[in-house]
This record gives structure tokens, sequence and C-alpha cells, in this order.
């Protein structure tokens, strides 16, 4: 376990949980909540749409656009190579440069120094047995990213020889999709891939600026020093309808979000992104930051002939909500069966939702007072879980149930009922698996509470360590 490494923020197992984990932003583009002044003079919308999804994070002001606003400089980073930059890259990094220092040589590249790198791109097209990696980003982050284990695997291979229980097909309406060709059953593993580019938000470029060319030639390098079967993999993704840049319109509507050095970063996984969008779908993926594997797994059982699909947006929001991310992020309007039941039936999910997220409130506003004096009695919680949990079932949520799992069985053992609390504990643990990976905490926490309970419940074999190796 000394080996783990975690230099992004730590996710909260239940509340960040939602859509800002698909989908790529364009933050350059400009905040769309206007709220400070610097964005004011920016008008440098790459793109028709705004593709700004990580629009309710704080962005840092972003001038590399243009010194001449009045907005406070982005302060450099450390850097610390080129001590060791050459491990793990393949390529010599290529860097912009921040505004008023920007008279860059010939060929775009800087010279490696302290004080004038912003975003460079890095690539190993030697990593997992030549599938490669690009990462764009600060150097101080890509230093962080380079001591991961995963630079250490060799395998590419990661879902073993078994043809896939899918395949790629045309979706009417929604280009490409993928489709199960027998039965899947929850938890068997869709894709295991490594991603093959990690973007910095803030590295995407902006049209009036004059950094424009320089910061087009960035992003386009990350693709164009891959190897050969990522590159083509990459540009085999589908694009977005009127943005300028190929790469970068690649990047808007097929990025997975993930913090990397607590910043924002979109990560491209090729394979993965072929799967379409469902406010209630029948797939859920993680993320291990270890090892930069993207992982998919069924949440429930799926038939063949089936579309198999994630969500991109938090689906714990109205109707309305739901359409209004969908169309911002990626312009497309959401015909998933939920958004297209007639109103009786989406005004009852709409209310279901707003109970869920009602119920969340009161039991993590409980657990969070010092002395729950006027906090809930344990059999008021133990009531609220038992309907949350009926609620994410009535919704169809059959992977995020795994954040009701877990309310339940902490509920249940504050009310001293052990059996029941063991029940919604084992059920949260095998979700948690299917939702969030083996390595997040909340599988980790979910078995140490087993633990508990089996002691609390005498279930524990005597001596089961010793015996364990006696078997029938
Ligand atoms: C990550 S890609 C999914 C794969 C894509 N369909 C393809 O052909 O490669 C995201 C894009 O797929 C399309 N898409 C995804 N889900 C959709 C849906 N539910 N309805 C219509 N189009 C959808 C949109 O064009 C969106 O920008």
């Amino acid at each position: 376990r000394g080996s783990e490494v975690d230099f992004g923020a730590q996710k909260q197992f239940s509340e960040q949980r939602g859509g800002l984990r698909f989908g790529s932003s364009n933050p350059l583009s400009g905040d769309s909540n206007g709220s400070n002044s610097c964005h004011a003079h920016n008008h440098d919308r790459t793109t028709l749409l705004s593709y700004n999804h990580h629009h309710h994070h704080h962005h840092h002001h972003n001038d590399l656009t243009d010194s001449t606003q009045t907005c406070p400089k982005v302060p450099t980073d450390p850097i610390e190579w080129p001590a060791g930059f050459s491990k793990p890259w393949t390529h010599t990094p290529f860097c912009t440069r921040i505004p008023g220092t920007s008279e860059s040589s010939a060929n775009g590249t800087t010279p490696l120094s302290k004080e004038n790198s912003s975003f460079c791109v890095y690539t190993s097209a030697t990593y997992r047995s030549g599938r490669g990696i690009s990462v764009v980003t600060k150097p101080s982050i890509a230093n962080e990213i380079a001591k991961l284990p995963a630079f250490n695997r060799k395998s590419s291979n990661l879902l073993g020889n078994q043809p896939p229980p899918y395949e790629i097909k045309y979706v009417v309406g929604k280009g490409m999709g993928v489709i199960a060709n027998r039965t899947i059953f929850r938890g068997e593993r869709l894709f295991a891939h490594s991603v093959i580019a990690i973007y910095h938000n803030e590295a995407f470029l902006t049209k009036r600026s004059r950094e424009h060319g320089l910061r087009a030639k960035l992003m386009e390098r990350g693709i164009e020093q891959l190897p050969q079967d990522a590159r083509e993999r990459f540009y085999a993704m589908i694009g977005q309808p009127g943005t300028e840049n190929q790469v970068v319109g690649k990047l808007n509507v097929n990025t997975f979000g993930e913090e990397f050095g607590g910043e924002e970063h979109s990560m491209v996984v090729p394979e993965t992104a072929r799967m379409n969008h469902d406010c209630r779908p029948n797939a859920m993926y993680y993320f291990d930051r270890i090892s930069l594997v993207h992982y998919t797994q069924a949440s429930r059982t799926i038939n063949a002939g089936e579309e198999i699909t994630i969500t991109y947006i938090d689906p714990l929001q109205s109707l309305e909500e739901r359409q209004a991310a969908i169309e911002r992020s990626w312009g497309f309007s959401c015909t998933c069966s939920l958004c297209t039941s007639p109103p009786t039936i989406t005004g009852a999910s709409d209310g279901r939702i707003a109970t869920i997220n009602r119920l969340v409130d009161l039991i993590r506003g409980a657990k969070t007072r010092a002395v729950d004096k006027d906090g809930l009695k344990p059999e008021q919680e133990v009531g609220m879980v038992d309907t949350l949990v009926s609620l994410y079932e009535q919704e169809r949520l059959y992977a995020h149930i795994a954040d009701a799992y877990v309310y339940a069985a902490k509920a249940y053992k504050r009310a001293g009922r052990a059996w029941e609390a063991l029940r919604w504990a084992y059920k949260a643990e095998e979700a948690a698996l299917v939702y969030d990976g083996p390595r997040h905490g909340a599988v980790r926490r979910m078995e140490n509470l087993i633990e508990e309970l089996h002691e609390e419940l005498g279930l524990e074999v005597e001596g089961s360590v010793e015996t364990g190796t006696s078997t029938s």
C-alpha cells in the first residue's frame, strides 16, 4: 500500500458523483457563468457550443490567450525538469510560453526553463508495450504523472483473449454505438483500456489568441506523437460539428474528466468513447489513477441486441436539468427512454429525484452535526434509507445505488440492527465494486464494516485464520 500514489483531490464516495466524470471542457472558451470580469474580455469561443463541462468548478483565470487583458497572470509552476525529464518520455517535451515571453524559437519549442514554460506535450511511445501515451499539462503535474506505477507496467492487453461481448454498430440518430452480442450480467467487465492521452483543461486553445497557432500545435502534437495504432484510434472517434480544430473537436465530445495535481484534465480512451449516453444506463465506469486504466462494467443484465450505455451527466437531476447539461456539453438532445417518456412518467421521476436529493441532504446533515440532539433519531434514519434504496430502484439507477446501500448499512448499524446492517453492507460492497472498483475507499470501508458486524454477531469462525488451510 506504500506505493499508492494519489496526487489528485480525494473523491468522496457519494457527493462528487455524477456528470463531471465524462466529457471534456474547454475552459478557455470562457466561463459560461460570467461571474468574473476577466472573461468579459474574452470572446474567443472556439466553438459554436459552449463545451464547458466543468462549469461549476472554479477555473483559474487563464490569460495565456491575451497578455493585454487586465486579468491576473497565471503564476508559473515550479518546474522540476530537465532533471530526469527523459524518463519515461521518449520525445523531447514541447512547450508553450506564458504571454509576454512568447517570442518562441522557429520550431515553437522553447528552452526548458522555470520561467517561460506553461503547458508542454510529453509522450512515451513505448508506454504499455507500445500503446503509447501523451500528456499535455503543466510540467509539475507531468512529473507527478511520470512517477505513477502505470509507467512500469508492460501489459496493454487488459481484457484477455475472449471475444468482446459487443459489436460497434451504427445506431440511428446517435452515430456509432456499442451493441451487446450476448447476454451480459451485472459486474461483467466490458472495457479495460489504458488512456492514450491526458489534456489539462486549461490547455485548450482559443480563437482570438495570438498564441492560437502555438496552442493548436500543442494540442495536435499530443496526438501526432502517439504510435500509429493509438493515433488511428483517436482519429476514428466522432468529431464535433462546427469545431475548427479537428483534434479539439474530438476531445470536446469524447473525453473523460479526471483531476491530476488537483486540476481538471480530460482523458482519451478511444475504445470506451464508443458508448453513447443514457440517463438510465446499463453500464458504469471508473478510472484507476494508479495504473491509468479506465474500466467499464455492466450495472445490470444486458440482453443480446441491447445497446450498452453510460451516463455522461449526473443522473440525479431533473429532466430539464439533464437535457440542458447534455445540450450544453455535447450538443445533442437526449432521447433516452426516460427523457422521452410521457409527462406523467417524467414528472413522477423528477419527484423521486428531488426526494432522493432531499433524503441524502438530511442523512448527511445529521452526520455532520457534532451532537445530534436535533438530528435524526436512528429509527427515523432507518426509514429514510429504506425509502432511499427503493427510490434508486424505481429510478433504475443500478450502479449509483451503491451510495444508497452505504447509507443503509450505516443507518442500520447506528440503530443497533446488526443483521440488517450486514445485509446492506454486503450489498454496498458489491455495488461499490461495480461502481468504483476494488481500489476505492468505499469498498474498503464496507469490508471493515462487514468485519465489525461479523464480530458483533459472533459470526467469525473461531480460529479461522489458523484452520484456513484445512479444507474438507
Ligand atoms: C463519446 S461519443 C459516443 C460515440 C459516438 N456515437 C460515435 O459515433 O463515436 C459522444 C457523441 O455520441 C453522440 N451521442 C451519444 N449519446 C447520444 C444519444 N443518447 N443520443 C444521440 N447522440 C448521442 C453525440 O454525437 C455525442 O457527441
